[in-house]
Order: C-alpha cells, then sequence, then structure tokens
C-alpha cells in the first residue's frame, strides 16, 4: 500500500512500516481530564432546564501516538458523546481536550480549522454519512477545499490515490454512494477522513451498520491503514469482537464513566470489573468447549439507567450481583490496580481467583 505525501505537498511525517510494541511514546498525543457532557433538558413556555441528561461524566484518559484506544458499552452509555467531544464536534459541559499537549477545549472555529487536519472522525453510517448528490470525488475531495489545501498534482489525482489506498476502483470517481454496496461505501468515508493525512482518527461504530461479512474487510483495512500510516485511532464499538482485533488498549464505558481500563490482552484474559466481565461473557469463544477463562456466563438484569438520574454510588450497582451496601453509597474511583490498569470497583476481582458463581436465565 502506497503511504499518501501529506496533501499540501507538506512532507509526511514517517510512517512506521510496522506498528511496534514500543511504539507508544510516554508523550500523549490526546489528553482528556475530568471530561463531562451534561444536555440539558428544557421544559415548559419558558424552556425551563428540567434536569440533563449526563451522558458524560468525568472521563480521564489518554491515548498515545499510534496506539488504538477501543471504547466499549451498552447503548446509551455515552460513547458517541465522547467521540463528538474530543473531536470538538461538541462542547463540553466541563473538562479540557489537550492534543499534542496543547488545550484544545476552548479554540474557536478559526484556531480549530488547522487541527481539523490532524483530528478527524470515521461516522457510524455508511448510507447517511455521505451526501447522495455528491460524487464520491467531490465527497472524498471535500476536505482539501474546506482546508484551502491544493495537493501537488491536483485534487482528482490525490482523491484517485485515496480511493485506492483504500482498496475502492479510482476509476470509480464520478459515481454516487448509491452505486456502492455498505463496505465501500464505509471505505469511502474513511478515504474522506484519511484525505488530510490526520494524526487520530476516532472512528464511532465504523462497522456496525455492515453485513457481518463485510465488518471484517472493513476492520482489516483500518488495521493495515494504521500500519502503514502511523495512524492514532480511538474505535468506538458496542461489538467486543470488533474491538478486540484492533486495540491495544480498551476503556469500557458505562452510564458516562470508565468503570475499566486495560491493555487488550490483560482485559480479556481477566476482566476485572463484573460490568467488563458481562460484556465479555455476551462474546462468543471460538471452540465452545474450551474453559472459559472469563468464568462462565453472566447475565445483566435490566436495563441501563437513565443518565437523566443515574443510581447512587456505583452507577452499576443496581444491575450487579456483587454489589454490597458501599456501592449504593460511595462512588468507587477509576484507580491503579496494577501495571497501568484500571478498575472502578469496590469489589476489584483478583484475576487469579477462582470463577465467580454463574447466572442462568
Ligand atoms: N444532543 C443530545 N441531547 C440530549 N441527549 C443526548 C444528546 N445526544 C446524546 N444524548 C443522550 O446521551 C446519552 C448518551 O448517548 P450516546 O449516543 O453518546 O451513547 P452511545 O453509547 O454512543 O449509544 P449508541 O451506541 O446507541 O450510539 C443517551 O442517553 C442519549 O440519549
Amino acid at each position: 500500500m502506497t503511504i499518501p505525501e501529506r496533501s499540501d505537498g507538506t512532507a509526511p511525517a514517517p510512517a512506521p512500516a510496522t506498528v511496534p510494541a514500543e511504539k507508544h511514546d510516554s508523550e500523549a498525543l490526546l489528553k482528556v481530564t475530568g471530561l463531562r457532557k451534561h444536555f440539558p433538558i428544557k421544559k415548559g413556555l419558558f424552556q425551563r432546564q428540567a434536569g440533563a441528561v449526563r451522558a458524560v461524566d468525568e472521563l480521564d484518559f489518554e491515548v498515545r501516538p499510534g496506539e488504538t484506544l477501543g471504547v466499549v458499552g451498552e447503548s446509551g452509555c455515552g460513547k458517541s458523546t465522547m467521540g463528538r467531544l474530543i473531536t470538538r464536534l461538541l462542547e463540553p459541559t466541563a473538562g479540557t481536550v489537550e492534543f499534542e499537549g496543547r488545550d484544545i477545549t476552548h479554540l474557536g472555529v478559526g484556531a480549530m480549522r488547522p487541527l481539523r487536519r490532524d483530528i478527524q472522525m470515521i461516522f457510524q453510517d455508511p448510507y447517511s454519512s455521505l451526501n447522495p448528490r455528491h460524487t464520491i470525488g467531490t465527497i472524498v475531495g471535500a476536505p482539501f477545499g474546506l482546508q484551502r489545501v491544493s495537493p501537488s498534482g491536483g485534487v482528482k489525482k490525490e482523491v484517485q490515490r485515496l480511493l485506492s489506498v483504500v482498496g475502492l476502483n479510482p476509476e470509480h470517481y464520478n459515481r454516487y454512494p448509491h452505486e456502492f454496496s455498505g463496505g465501500q461505501r464505509q471505505r469511502v468515508g474513511i478515504a474522506r477522513a484519511l484525505a488530510l493525512r490526520p494524526k487520530l482518527v476516532v472512528a464511532d461504530e465504523p462497522v456496525s451498520a455492515l453485513d457481518v461479512s463485510i465488518q471484517a474487510q472493513v476492520v482489516n483495512l483500518l488495521d493495515d491503514l494504521q500500519q502503514d500510516l502511523g495512524l492514532t485511532y480511538v474505535i468506538i464499538a458496542h461489538d467486543l469482537s470488533v474491538v478486540r482485533h484492533v486495540s491495544d488498549r480498551i476503556a469500557v464505558m458505562y452510564l458516562g464513566k470508565i468503570v475499566e481500563l486495560a491493555d487488550r490482552d490483560s482485559l480479556y484474559r481477566a476482566p476485572l470489573h463484573p460490568y467488563t466481565k458481562a460484556l465479555m461473557s455476551a462474546v462468543p469463544i471460538p471452540d465452545p468447549r474450551r474453559k472459559n477463562a472469563r468464568g462462565g456466563r453472566v447475565l445483566l438484569n435490566g436495563d441501563v439507567p437513565s443518565p437523566i438520574s443515574p443510581p447512587s454510588g456505583c452507577r452499576f450497582h443496581t444491575r450487579c450481583w456483587k454489589a454490597t451496601e458501599i456501592c449504593g453509597t460511595t462512588e468507587p474511583p477509576l484507580s491503579e490496580v496494577r501495571d497501568g490498569r484500571q478498575v472502578a470497583c469496590h469489589h476489584t476481582e483478583n484475576p487469579e481467583a477462582p470463577a465467580p458463581p454463574v447466572q442462568r436465565g
């Protein structure tokens, strides 16, 4: 796969041929501190505020250059809101977003413009995220116009090169989105996101709208592009099997909070938070006869509570089989257990401990 030059003709950052284990610089590319987004609920004639949806509540995490942070959790737990906050598509209620050591939380449109090249988003739905009236050449080439960037060989040539980078036929430049399959359209979305050679790509459920047979192709494409272009990803998914394949570290979210943050292998080997364990036990294992290190199937009771009035104490306690009195009164902080692994639970499990009782339902 060819590594595209930065489209304005500037020298591209040297891209690693592979993403080695020691790829992570100590300096974070993205750092999020105390990030919060509460959507006000307005009611009545005078639109008075009557509460708020606490979509994201006090997130703290970092993303290192070249890594992929997977973010998982059930629907409504705040993953997309978090993605839109870090790409500055949404204003936070509180907290900061730092990119390359610079606080970008309150930058205005003008000051954000150059950063829009570095931070790109891939959206969930390849059907609605592409304008049906525009050709894919226009769609993929749009960022050049928006950023007033002139690729050295011209926009058309650059767009055709991007199309081939994502595995599409460059001759299809003049075709419209409806002429493509879902997987191909998502490739168009990926080409558009890569046009300005970003450093950070936030992919919000990049494959969930696609057929299962196509999902692996798109995930593999993202993986290949990361290797070739040295990209840093935040990949949001509710499907743990998607995140497993591509992530270096995984953040598990529940009701607007991170409940566990760990490197991928440790998390899958021994999930420490009961919610992670429950999510994990829903992932099919390739060989059902194999002893499941995750400790049998854990079924969660009920739905995620409303983020308008989340449970007191630990937000997960209403669905947790390990909950005790303290869980209903005191919120457990996200604290380091060992080796950078963080868990927010009053009853953090010892990974070497025997499996919990299996719930049947
Ligand atoms: N603009 C908004 N105004 C009010 N509430 C919102 C807004 N956007 C999101 N929410 C609410 O915030 C909560 C978190 O939503 P969000 O879309 O971030 O979750 P999610 O984990 O990405 O879920 P999904 O996987 O279903 O997209 C939900 O309760 C949602 O209804």
